[in-house]
């Protein structure tokens, strides 16, 4: 069973330079390729970063590179379109994904559903690997049973492609579970300017900041009388992220469904 075996799709990235990092300095994870979308048939080690990572070929194209290299796991974190394919793929070599990659359409996620349930095969997407944002969410769904006004706000760098962010989407649909739905505001209400409201869950709105300096943040404001409540979570750099990662690798590889939030395996 150990090491396990892993690839890593988007190694140059933000969350996977990160990941190729965890990875590494874990005893029982063994890197064994590295998928991207430059420098085929080169070693990670030649990439700038990452001299010191010996053994690791790089793949462009994912059949390939599941062809050739015996993996229990892979992590993808790119882009919602090459998520999706990467998931699949992995799933159709009997791979297991785990996907911290976000904007997967709920149509994507049934998919992925369909295909684990098919195949008996394990697969975690997680819209946040962060221990403190998994239980933001909780929070925000245990305080939505008796607060059924709330706003989200999520903040983000300004390099993120999209929005809203899967943790706000994640939170949103954790609140309607238990929210009894309702269109929040005033009936009459109309915007003068396009977009001044947010985006619309259920009634509740969803507000997107981007700017520099920021990593990634949420609060969840709830109203009621004479009161708010604020559940708020930030990340101030990636390492944040890491430990919902390893845990999410750690279980997958046991795993036989297909699981969508980190919430669903921490015990
Ligand atoms: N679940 C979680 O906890 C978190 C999730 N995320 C999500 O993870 C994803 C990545 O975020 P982040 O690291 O900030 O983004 P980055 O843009 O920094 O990283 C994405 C990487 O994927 C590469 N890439 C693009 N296309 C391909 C491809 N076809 N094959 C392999 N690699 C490819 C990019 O290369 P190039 O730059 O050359 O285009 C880049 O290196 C996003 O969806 C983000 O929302 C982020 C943080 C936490
Ligand atoms: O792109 C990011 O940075 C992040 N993306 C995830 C999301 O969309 O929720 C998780 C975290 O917020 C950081």
């Amino acid at each position: 069973m150990y090491p396990i075996k892993i690839i890593i799709a988007g190694p140059r990235g933000r969350m996977g330079s990160e990941a190729v990092k965890l990875v590494t300095n874990t005893e029982h994870f063994q890197l064994v390729a590295a998928i991207d979308h430059k420098y085929d048939g080169m070693m990670l080690s030649d990439v700038e970063g990452f001299h010191a990572i010996s053994n690791v070929p790089i793949y462009t194209d994912i059949h390939n590179c599941l062809q050739n290299v015996g993996a229990d796991v892979l992590i993808d974190l790119t882009t919602p379109e090459v998520g999706m394919h990467h998931a699949k793929t992995a799933l159709e070599y009997n791979v297991r994904p785990v996907v911290g990659t976000t904007g997967f359409s709920k149509e994507d996620l049934e998919e992925l559903q369909q295909i684990c349930q098919e195949k008996g095969l394990g697969c975690i997407i997680a819209p946040n690997f962060a221990i403190g944002a998994v239980l933001m969410m909780k929070f925000s769904q245990m305080a939505a049973k008796y607060f059924s006004d709330v706003e989200i706000i999520e903040m983000h760098h300004d390099q993120k492609l999209d929005a809203p962010s899967g943790t706000a989407v994640k939170t949103a649909e954790m609140i309607s579970v238990v929210r009894e739905a309702k269109k929040q505001g005033h009936p009459n209400e109309k915007e003068t300017l396009q977009g001044a409201r947010g985006a619309e869950h259920d009634g509740m709105h969803i507000h997107s900041v981007r700017l520099p300096g920021l990593i990634a943040h949420q609060q969840v404001l709830f109203g009621a009388d004479g009161q708010t409540l604020t559940v708020r979570h930030d990340s101030y750099h990636r390492g944040s992220f890491m430990s919902g990662v390893k845990v999410a690798v750690e279980t997958v590889v046991d795993q036989n469904t297909f699981v969508y939030g980190l919430e669903n395996i921490l015990g």
